[in-house]
C-alpha cells in the first residue's frame, strides 16, 4: 500500500479532534470525508478505517510510541507510524515520520501483547471491571472479540421488499451480500460499502442494524393488531422492526426523553413505510402514567454502558467512565420500576441492553423481580449474546410476563 500525504494528513487532523478536543469519532470522520470531493471510495475508507483503528488501539500504540496525551501533532504522526509499521506498510520518507524505529516498534508490540490491558488497548478500570463481572476467561475472549471491526449488517424491511429482492438490488450496485442463519431478515455485506448511497436505501428497503440487535423485536413476540410501547425508542431501530413484524397493523407508541431522536425516528418511519408508529416525548411523568396497564407488549431497550457495541464505537473505551456506568445502572432500575407499569395484565415486556455486563443485565432483572414493582412479573426466558460467541454485538434480552 502506498501512503498518500493528503489522506494521512486528514487522518491526523481527525485524530487530533477526537483525542485532544474530545469530539465523537463518527462525527469527526463524517466531516473529514467531506473535505475533498475528489476522494473516491478507497480514499474515504482509508481515512475512516485508519482513524478508527488508531482510536481503537490508542493505549497500545501510545505505549509503543512512548507518547502521552494531550498528543502534539508530532506525537500523532508517531502513533500513525506505529499503525503503519504493524501493518507492514512501507513508510515514505516524509520528515514527520523519519527515523521511525520499526524494529523497536515490533519488539515492543510483542512484549506488550502479553499484558491484556495493553494487548486489547483498554483502560485499567475497564479491564478490572470486565474480569470482576465476567471472569478472567470469558472477559479475555470477549474484549478480544469487541476489538474486531464490526461487519456491516442490514435488516430487510419486510414492509417493502423481500430479502431475495434486496440482495438483487444490492447486486445491481455491485454490493455482494450473504444471508445469516437464524437471523431471518439479515444480509451481511461481503465487503464494506456505503449502503446509504444506494437506491434501495432511498426506497426504504432496509435499515443498517447489527444482527444481535435484530433479535430484540422478535423476542417481544408481537403480533399484528397489538398495542406496543417502545419506551426508549431513540431514533427507532427497534420500533421500525416492530412495525414490520406487526405488518403495520395495531399501534406502536415510541417514547424517549429526547425529542430530536424521535424526530429522526419519524423521518425513518416515513422512508420505511411504517404507518403505525406514534411518537411521544417523555417531558413529564404524566406521559408514562397515562399509559399504565394499557399495553400488550412493552420494550425497554435501556440506556446502558454500550460495552457490547465497542466494535462499532471504539472511542467509547476512552469516553466511558466507571461513574457513568454506576449512574446508568440506577437509571435502568428506575426505568424498570416505572415503565413495567405500562404492561397490562398477561402482557409481556422485554428488557434489553447492548451491554455484556451481568450487573446491567440479568442482575437488573433479578433485582426487579425481587422488588415490590416486579412481584407480578415472571421471567419467561433470557438471552446473553456475547460477541465472542456470535461474531456480532454483545446484547442481553429478557422476556417477562405480567401474571396479574
Ligand atoms: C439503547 S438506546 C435506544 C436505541 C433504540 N431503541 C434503537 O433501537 O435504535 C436507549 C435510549 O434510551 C433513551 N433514554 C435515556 N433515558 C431514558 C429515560 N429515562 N426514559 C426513556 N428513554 C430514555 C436514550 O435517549 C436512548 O435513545
Amino acid at each position: 500500500m502506498r501512503l498518500h500525504r493528503n489522506l494521512v494528513f486528514a487522518t491526523i487532523d481527525a485524530l487530533s479532534d477526537i483525542f485532544n478536543e474530545g469530539k465523537y469519532a463518527d462525527k469527526v470522520i463524517a466531516n473529514a470525508l467531506k473535505r475533498d470531493k475528489r476522494w473516491g471510495s478507497r480514499d474515504r475508507s482509508f481515512i475512516a478505517e485508519t482513524t478508527y483503528d488508531i482510536v481503537r488501539w490508542k493505549r497500545l500504540y501510545a505505549e509503543i510510541a512512548e507518547v502521552k496525551e494531550p498528543f502534539s501533532r508530532e506525537n500523532l504522526f508517531r502513533l500513525f507510524a506505529v499503525w503503519a509499521t504493524l501493518r507492514g506498510i512501507e513508510l515514505p520518507d516524509w520528515k514527520q515520520i523519519e527515523d521511525t524505529p520499526t524494529r523497536r516498534i515490533k519488539g515492543k508490540f510483542d512484549s506488550l501483547s502479553q499484558i491484556r490491558k495493553f494487548k486489547e488497548s483498554i483502560p485499567d478500570w475497564l479491564d478490572e471491571l470486565g474480569v470482576r463481572e465476567l471472569g478472567e476467561e470469558t472477559w479475555t475472549k470477549e474484549i478480544n472479540a469487541l476489538n474486531n471491526t464490526a461487519p456491516v449488517v442490514v435488516r430487510t424491511n419486510s414492509l417493502k421488499t423481500s430479502k431475495e429482492n434486496l440482495k438483487e438490488e444490492f447486486l445491481k450496485e455491485n454490493i455482494e451480500t450473504h444471508s445469516l442463519k437464524d437471523y431471518p431478515e439479515a444480509l451481511e455485506l461481503n465487503e464494506r460499502a456505503n449502503v446509504f448511497r444506494t437506491k434501495a436505501f432511498q426506497d426504504g428497503f432496509f435499515e443498517v442494524q447489527d444482527a444481535s440487535s435484530q433479535q430484540v423485536a422478535h423476542f417481544l413476540e408481537v403480533e399484528p393488531g397489538m398495542r406496543v410501547v417502545d419506551t426508549c425508542a431513540g431514533a427507532g431501530g427497534k420500533s421500525l422492526h416492530l412495525a414490520a413484524l406487526m405488518e403495520n397493523k395495531g399501534q406502536i407508541i415510541a417514547l424517549d426523553i429526547y425529542g430530536n431522536k424521535l424526530k429522526e425516528l419519524k423521518r425513518r418511519a416515513k422512508r420505511a413505510g411504517a404507518h403505525n408508529i406514534e411518537t411521544r416525548e417523555i417531558d413529564t411523568t404524566k406521559v408514562i402514567k397515562k399509559l399504565y396497564n394499557s399495553a400488550d407488549r412493552v420494550l425497554i431497550d435501556a440506556p446502558c454502558s454500550g460495552l457490547g457495541v465497542l466494535s462499532r464505537n471504539p472511542d467509547a473505551k476512552w469516553k466511558l467512565q466507571p461513574e457513568f456506568i454506576d449512574r446508568i445502572k440506577a437509571t435502568q432500575s428506575e426505568i424498570l420500576d416505572s415503565y413495567s407499569k405500562i404492561v397490562k395484565s398477561e402482557g409481556k415486556m422485554v428488557y434489553a441492553t447492548c451491554s455484556v455486563l451481568p450487573s446491567e443485565n440479568q442482575e437488573q432483572v433479578e433485582k426487579f423481580l425481587a422488588r415490590e414493582e416486579g412481584k407480578n412479573f415472571r421471567l419467561i426466558k433470557d438471552q446473553k449474546l456475547l460477541s465472542s460467541e456470535t461474531g456480532y454485538d454483545g446484547f442481553y434480552m429478557a422476556l417477562l410476563e405480567k401474571t396479574s
